[in-house]
């Protein structure tokens, strides 16, 4: 608990007017009971008429409507704590998530994440929204109770005193088990998320393989755990309930006896200070009770937090950025000594290479060479183990990350489109007048698309571009990348399934690029190659050999066994 502890001190003005009311509340609770005894004991003891009571009345009622005040007052404050914490969580999440080194984001299934940052941050609502004002409420408000019951006879106090410590005792035997409990079921509730949107983006490739069945019995137990661990909690929750009620009963119960036997046997006590006392007592344990039914929940927070924390903390390796300003439109690259590993089995061995201002460069070479792994590290997507990437003389790392980023655009094999609009999805949010958009289309080689679409580039396509062929997505990223004009622009290219209209007019926009920018594209058609004005053979991890095609066909060895037939890159 002690991260959300300190979360909540650190609210200091909530925090202290949690404190204020929770004073006013215990004095309010005790004037209630003196007006409740001074009405009974005047009107049925001292025999006083009704009209004599009515300021005592008035006292009550006013009282009464202090309380519900406090009480409201006090939970709204604890909703707003628990407004303000939860969304610095989620932002934190975001920052996280978005800040991750593009291995660490590839890692886990994305349902957990979604099921972290929504329903486990909720989780930790109840810690504020409960537990912290109940906390507060019932130490400062019972205190003062305590001190009434002393104050009149000094033997009920101490049945209390003897008694009470009975409930905080329970509770934190309860507490020990609901944490551990409690993030079991938030484990179970990620994993089931995880599980549940993990199949339903490979629906596809479960029915084509007939595996389908199988997955919705996966799922199926998945959910069922998630309710057995629920009903664990809600199994804890009651028992703890039943235990609290019970403990209370008995000490309520204790002190009524020993003031029943000083009232009517002994005659040591007065009426008007037995039922005072009486009045109080269940008050005091009322608030002990709440505070152990808030305790629960509050330790429910705790496994949450545990878990957010463990999502924070996986950092991963990140690229490091500086503060460096990369105002030159013409940006040089140069890897110098660069390498990069995994952790275990491939590693990039120290490349050196030097890209020119403008151009088309290749990287070729056989499946698992290395080729994307060289392509992110130039992109910026991954740390360098070992050596520097040197931007204009400086090295990378020394620049703003969105400095850096606005010089660059890359073109995966398969982009990722929104949902929205084609225009929508080629700007990014940017704002473009009408014939920049016109002219990206246009030089994307997607006129004729966009034209034979419904609503043009107002036609809305679907979540992952759905309805949009591989080649048409890439044509998309094209034309977001001539909308940006980059200075350098790093292609994927799909390794199959293009016709040949399609590459050809894919070949013509890169062509149009490289025209007045870098393109660095890990090629595996033979055309693109062919036109590279230099080639850089990736073999086991390393550059093997820098040329142009020629000049690699009849010098290096391996170079020309990676072309099947049809022109394809193996
Ligand atoms: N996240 C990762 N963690 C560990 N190893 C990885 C990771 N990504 C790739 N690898 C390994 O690194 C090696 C190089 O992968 P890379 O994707 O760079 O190859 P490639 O030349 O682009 O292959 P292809 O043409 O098939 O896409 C492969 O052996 C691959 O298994």
């Amino acid at each position: 608990m002690n991260t959300l502890q300190k979360l909540a001190r650190a609210q200091k003005g909530r925090f202290y007017s949690l404190y204020s009311l929770s004073i006013a509340f215990g004095i309010i609770v005790v004037a209630q009971a003196y007006f409740i005894v001074s009405i009974v004991d005047d009107l049925f003891l001292g025999e006083k008429s009704f009209q004599q009571v009515i300021p005592f009345f008035i006292g009550l009622a006013v009282v009464l409507f202090i309380r519900a005040l406090l009480s409201y007052s006090s939970g709204q404050i604890g909703v707003k704590m628990a407004s303000v914490v939860k969304s610095e969580f989620r932002k934190k999440l975001l920052q996280a998530y978005s800040g991750q080194s593009i291995l660490t984001s590839y890692k886990g299934q994305s349902g957990k994440k979604v099921s972290v940052m929504l329903d486990t941050v909720d989780e930790i609502d109840s810690f504020y929204s409960k537990y912290v004002p109940q906390r507060i409420l019932s130490t400062v408000a019972s205190v003062i109770i305590l001190i009434a019951v002393f104050s009149q006879h000094f033997y009920s106090g101490l049945i209390i005193i003897i008694t009470a410590p009975f409930i905080p005792l329970f509770m934190a035997i309860i507490g020990m088990h609901t944490q551990k409990k409690s993030e079991e079921k938030l484990e179970s509730l990620n994993t089931f998320s995880g599980r549940f949107l993990d199949t339903l983006q490979g629906l596809t490739s479960l029915k084509l393989f007939g595996r389908s069945h199988h997955y919705k019995e996966v799922i199926r137990s998945s959910s069922l755990h998630f309710r057995d661990s629920t009903m664990d909690i809600l199994k804890v929750a009651f028992m703890s309930s039943l235990m609290l009620e019970f403990i209370s009963m008995l000490s309520i119960g204790l002190v009524a006896l020993e003031l029943g036997l000083r009232l009517v046997v002994f005659q040591q006590v007065s009426f008007f200070t037995a039922f005072f006392i009486l009045l109080l007592v269940p008050e005091f344990f009322h608030l002990l009770k709440e505070l152990g039914s808030a305790f629960h929940a509050g330790r429910s927070s705790s496994g949450a937090a545990a878990k957010i924390e463990e999502a924070l903390g996986e950092e991963g390796k990140k690229t490091s950025w500086g503060v460096e300003k990369l105002s030159n439109n013409r940006v040089e690259v140069k890897l110098q000594g660069v390498g990069f590993s995994y952790g275990e089995g491939f590693a990039l061995q120290k490349v050196d290479y030097t890209f020119p201002f403008i151009g088309q460069i290749a990287i070729v070479g056989r499946s698992g060479a290395g080729k994307t792994t060289l392509l992110h590290v130039v992109a910026g997507l991954l740390q360098p183990t070992e050596g520097d990437v040197v931007v204009n003389g400086k090295n990378r790392n020394d620049y703003e990350e969105k400095e850096w980023f606005q010089h660059v655009s890359y073109i995966t094999q398969h982009p990722y489109l929104f949902s929205g609009s084609i225009a929508e999805n080629i700007a990014l949010g940017l704002k473009v007048n009408d014939s920049d958009m016109e002219e990206a289309i246009k030089k994307a080689n997607i006129t004729e698309l966009v034209e034979s679409l419904p609503d043009g580039v107002n036609t809305v396509i679907g979540e992952g571009g759905r309805g949009l062929s591989g080649g048409e997505k890439q044509r998309i990223a094209l034309a977001r990348a001539f909308l940006k004009k980059p200075s350098i622009i790093l292609f994927d290219e799909p390794t199959s399934g293009l016709d040949l209209m399609t590459e050809k007019l894919l070949q013509q926009s890169i062509r149009e690029m490289a025209k007045h920018a870098l393109v660095i594209t890990v090629a595996h058609r033979l055309q693109t190659i062919k036109s590279a004005d230099q080639i850089l053979f990736v073999q086991n991890g390393e550059i093997a050999a820098i040329g142009t095609d020629e000049q690699l066909r009849t010098s290096v060895i391996g170079y020309e066994q990676l072309f099947k037939k049809g022109g394809e890159v193996q």
